[in-house]
């Protein structure tokens, strides 16, 4: 079991933009900056992901409500958004079979489809709603806040069909919240619905390895005590302010230098893997929103994170990294291990042309690629990164995840910003929540009607 960097694809002698010895040794008091600022940050209080001890009590809760929950159950439904979706999602493609919810009660071992519903257009929550038979449904209604405006408005609807077929809210709902805020830790109350805790210090974008992740993943029967102990592991790994020692640290310094010293600011992560292939977008909101960021002192900062998947973007978005703009990083993941391999056939009357795929195997045209295009890309002088995992499982998982989220603290403290917030997506909510006539924002009248009018003329 291992998780390996594999930074040389970054470095002076791989491609012309990257660090040497001397320039990476220079970034020691910067990087020891980051991780005193990383620490300054537990101390305070508000960083807690880390602490994956102190959940201890509350994940022993979720498993032993998950062992008599999920009997009986044909479908689990996530409701959430962001950070309360995107990690069950990344969970459901890596550690279960691929096509999960397409498969019979029979090749499940009558375990339950997920769903996840991050979004309110109304053709996919109508779309759900009638393939469900509730009777039969556990929703989780997952949000940090309590209040987020799509999360709960699919909550309500949820609750109304409940109750106009007279299921029990306790029976078919559950709620993964703050332990004291928002809306849903009152109803929970109020009611008797079972309620699990996101700790006040655990952000959103940080909550996987909480209950955000480990209710969907406990009632579906992963191992939980596995995804947990990868991403101790990982912790207990990434804990020096030397380069060299810390491989989420180095991730976080080069992909920081790359965009600093050579404008290299769109990391693209790019898994050899369907079952990592959720692994971008989860990394794609905890990169982006994390840091995209204006500095105190009024600068605009920040990578744009982009998904991708081998070898299926070989075909799509590679073209790009290759002879695009020179404004990219791209960290393969190359798993080691497909112990569902299968050998590529060259039998009787196949062409004579294709036979060099005889006496190999997918996972190997797979691995291959992946090395063949990350050597291609740094002939051209494009640096890469690779993560090297020896499996895909729950032990795994968790590493990846403790990875991604400490690399983001330290890059945070790279560009001087807080990793924390997200201002940004706040005054489009607020409009939102104008328009609907919530009595707090009545006050955003002015902004609203200064808004740019749409121009009949471009309308086709
Ligand atoms: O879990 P909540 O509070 O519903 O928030 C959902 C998402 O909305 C945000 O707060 C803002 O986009 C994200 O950070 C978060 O993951």
């Amino acid at each position: 079991m291992a998780i390996r960097l594999d930074v040389s694809g970054m470095l002076r002698r791989a491609v012309p933009t990257g660090p040497d010895a001397a320039a990476l040794d220079a970034l020691g008091p910067r990087l020891a900056a980051a991780v005193q600022a990383f620490e300054a940050r537990v101390r305070e209080g508000v960083l807690g992901f880390r602490d994956l001890e102190a959940q201890a009590g509350e994940r022993a809760r979720v498993l032993d409500w998950a062992a008599t929950a999920r009997r009986g159950l044909d479908d689990v439904v996530v409701l959430g958004i962001g950070g309360s979706a995107l990690g069950a999602v990344c969970l459901r493609t890596a550690l279960l079979p691929r096509d999960w919810n397409a498969r019979s009660a029979d090749q499940r071992d009558g375990r339950p489809r997920l769903h996840v519903l991050d979004n309110v257009d109304p053709r996919s929550v109508a779309g759900l709603l009638e393939l469900l038979d509730l009777a039969r449904t556990r929703v989780l209604v997952v949000s940090k806040s309590g209040s987020t405006a799509e999360t709960m408005a699919q909550y309500l609807l949820l609750r109304d069909r409940l109750a106009a077929q007279g299921l029990s809210a306790r029976e078919h709902l559950a709620f993964i919240t703050d332990p004291d805020k928002g809306a849903l830790r009152k109803v929970a109350a109020a009611e008797g619905i079972p309620a699990f805790e996101v700790p006040p210090n655990v952000g959103g974008r940080f909550s996987v390895l909480s209950p955000v992740g480990t209710v969907p993943a406990a009632l579906f029967g992963l191992d939980v005590q596995a995804l947990i102990d990868g991403a101790i592991a990982m912790r207990d790994r990434c804990t020096s302010a030397q380069l060299r020692e810390n491989p989420a640290l180095a991730f976080a310094a080069l992909q920081w230098h790359a965009h600093e010293t050579a404008g290299q600011g769109a990391h693209v992560l790019m898994p050899y893997s369907d079952a990592l292939r959720d692994l971008g977008p989860w990394f794609v909101q905890l990169w982006a929103e994390s840091l995209g960021k204006r500095t105190a002192d009024g600068r605009h900062v920040g990578p744009t994170p982009i998904a991708a998947v081998g070898a299926t973007d070989q075909h799509a978005q590679v073209q790009l990294f290759m002879e695009g703009p020179r404004d990219k990083t791209v960290t393969f993941v190359d798993v080691e291990s497909h112990p569902d391999d299968l050998g590529i056939p060259h039998g009787d009357g196949a062409p004579a042309d294709l036979a060099y795929l005889r006496g190999h195997t997918f996972g190997e045209l797979l691995r291959t690629e992946c090395r063949a295009t990350a050597g291609a890309l740094a002939r051209g002088g494009r640096p890469t990164m690779t993560l090297r995992v020896s499996q895909v499982d729950a032990w795994h998982l968790g590493g990846l995840f403790m990875f991604f989220e400490l690399a983001t603290i330290y890059a945070a403290g790279l560009y001087g910003i807080d990793p924390l917030d997200q201002p940004g997506v706040e005054l489009g909510k607020q409009l939102t929540y104008y328009q609907f006539g919530h009595p707090q924002w009545q006050g955003m009248r002015e902004i609203w009607e200064s808004l740019p009018a749409s121009d009949p003329h471009w309308v086709l």
